[in-house]
C-alpha cells in the first residue's frame, strides 16, 4: 500500500458556474468495479421501453432500470415509471454517497449501453419531481465512454469529458438549469457500460 493509496478520493471540479461539475475519477477501486459490473449486468431488471418520437414508437437505444425507495415514481421515456425494490449493492453505493458527501437520495436510474450503437440523446434532467437544484450522482463501470456537455445558449461549443470504469460525477446547483448533457454513439466500441444516477426526487402517489 502506498503513500497516496487515499488519492483514489482526489476531485476535479470541471464547472463552478452555472451550476458545478465535480469528477472523481476513481472512485470506486478497480476490483470492485468489476464485481459490480458483472452483478448489474446479470442481477438489475434491465427493459428496452419505448419512446415516442414525434408521434412514432421507437425502442430506446439503451437498457433502463429504476430503483428506490416506495413512492419515487420517476417519468422518463415519457412515462411514469415506480421504483423496482433496492437491490442491496446499489444500496450501498447510495449509503456511501449519502455519507461521504452529506446528501440524501431515494433512487437510481441504471442505464446499460450494450456498446457503442447504444447512446443518450442531449438532455437536462429537469423534471419537476427532482426540485429546482437536484444533485445528481453519477457512477460510471465497464467501457469508458464520451460524456459531452454544452450551455443551453451556446450549443455549439461542446465540452467532452471521458468517464472511465469506477468514475463518478456529480452534477449540482444550477447545473440542470443551464446546461444539458450527452452520451453519444461511439461506433467503434463492443463493450457495454453500466452507469447509474443516483438521485433525490418528490413523493407522489400517483398509480
Ligand atoms: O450515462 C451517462 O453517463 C449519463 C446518464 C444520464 O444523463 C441520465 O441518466 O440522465
Ligand atoms: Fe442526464
Amino acid at each position: 500500500m502506498d503513500l497516496f493509496s487515499e488519492s483514489y478520493l482526489s476531485m476535479v471540479r470541471l464547472e463552478q458556474q452555472r451550476g458545478q461539475l465535480d469528477c472523481f475519477p476513481n472512485w470506486i477501486a478497480d476490483s470492485e468495479a468489476n464485481e459490480l459490473f458483472k452483478e448489474f449486468s446479470e442481477q438489475l431488471q434491465w427493459s428496452q421501453p419505448e419512446l415516442n418520437v414525434y408521434g412514432r414508437r421507437v425502442l430506446t437505444p439503451r437498457l433502463v432500470a429504476w430503483y428506490g425507495d416506495a413512492g419515487a415514481n420517476y417519468r422518463y421515456s415519457g412515462a411514469l415509471h415506480k421504483p423496482l425494490p433496492w437491490h442491496p449493492r446499489l444500496l450501498q453505493l447510495k449509503q456511501r454517497l449519502e455519507q461521504q458527501f452529506e446528501i440524501k437520495l431515494n433512487s437510481v436510474l441504471a442505464n446499460f449501453y450494450r456498446n457503442g450503437d447504444d447512446s443518450m440523446g442531449w438532455h437536462s434532467d429537469n423534471e419537476k419531481e427532482l426540485g429546482a437544484e437536484p444533485v445528481i450522482c453519477s457512477i460510471s463501470l465497464g467501457q469508458p465512454r464520451y460524456f459531452d456537455y454544452r450551455l443551453i445558449q451556446q450549443p455549439k461549443e461542446k465540452h467532452r469529458i471521458e468517464l472511465g470504469h469506477g468514475s463518478l460525477i456529480i452534477m449540482q446547483g444550477e447545473f440542470q438549469q443551464w446546461w444539458q448533457h450527452q452520451v453519444p454513439k461511439q461506433k467503434r466500441l463492443q463493450r457495454g457500460r453500466i452507469n447509474l444516477t443516483f438521485r433525490l426526487v418528490e413523493f407522489s402517489y400517483a398509480t
